[in-house]
């Protein structure tokens, strides 16, 4: 059960791509966003709703032209991104994006665990640590236990996008950011990965945000849904709303407000 201590707070965030221009794009539109600790959001909406702009925001990808966004009690508007990694961890569609390819999977977990530390892979993985990431693999239940000194990139996509889940939660941040990490996967895939996320953030109380496309998986998991349309948060739904819902309601409710480009 989440409390309701604030982890993140945006207020009035707006962005805006080639202002003034015929191309110009309201991406976010006065956005105000709390996501109490512990809380796990599912984020939908339609292309080009703003669903990864909203993420870039958080993880400092560039800075808003309004607004305030709090992480944990440290205003964090204007750190660039790497300053941010202390307390962001994100996991992107593209399995690549979060593993190091010709390294070992032990490598790969080392250098997670690492982040924001200023020690190096110089100084090798100790006896402990390479135990605790046998334990921590193992949970994954894939026998990736068995395969640490194998390169990351000889593994299957759900492999290794497990992995790189594993990696952004190794230490534990105050926010994880899923960006529709199982899309690229195949169905059967996708159900593990997202099981494994469910398992890993409830388990660690983590709080999160996960994009995905999927209504279904949107209303399945986590605690509290958003919808997203040309820049606004258009829908919330608690846990108790969520529990009622079905992926018609939603399209009806969205109808309502003359929204017909939701998903998909
Ligand atoms: N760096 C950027 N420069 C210019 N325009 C951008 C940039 N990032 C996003 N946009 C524009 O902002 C709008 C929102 O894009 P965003 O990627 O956040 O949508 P999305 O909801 O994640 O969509 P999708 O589900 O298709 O991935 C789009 O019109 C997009 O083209």
């Amino acid at each position: 059960m989440a409390n309701q201590e604030a982890m993140l707070t945006m207020t009035n965030v707006s962005k805006t791509f080639y202002p003034g221009s015929p191309n110009q794009v309201n991406a976010l539109q006065d956005v105000n966003l709390t996501v109490n600790k512990g809380d796990f959001i599912t984020l939908v909406g339609g292309n080009g709703a703003g669903k990864s702009t909203l993420l870039n925001a958080i993880s400092g990808n560039f800075l808003p032209d309004t607004g305030d966004i709090v992480v944990n009690g440290n205003n964090v508007t204007y750190l660039k991104e790497d300053k941010r990694a202390p307390y962001i961890s994100r996991v992107f569609q593209d399995p690549k994006m979060g593993t190091a390819p010709r390294m070992t999977v032990q490598e790969n977990l080392s250098l997670a665990y690492r982040r924001g530390d200023k020690r190096t892979l110089r100084f090798g993985t100790s006896t402990i640590e390479k135990a605790f990431f046998k334990e921590e693999l193992k949970k994954l239940g894939l026998g990736l236990e068995n395969r640490m000194e194998a390169e990351i990139g000889l593994l299957s996509g759900g492999q290794r996008q497990s992995i790189a889940l594993l990696m952004a939660t190794l230490k534990k941040p105050d926010i994880l950011l899923l960006d529709e990490h199982t899309a690229a996967l195949d169905p059967k895939t996708a159900k593990l990965v997202l099981e494994l996320t469910d398992q890993q953030v409830t388990e660690n109380n983590l709080t999160s945000i996960m994009i995905t496309h999927n209504l279904q998986d949107a209303i399945q998991y986590g605690n509290r849904m958003l919808v997203l349309h040309h820049g606004q948060i258009v829908k919330d739904y608690d846990a108790e709303a969520k529990k009622a819902l079905t992926p018609e309601a939603i399209f009806a409710e969205l109808q309502a407000l003359s929204i017909q480009d939701i998903l998909i």
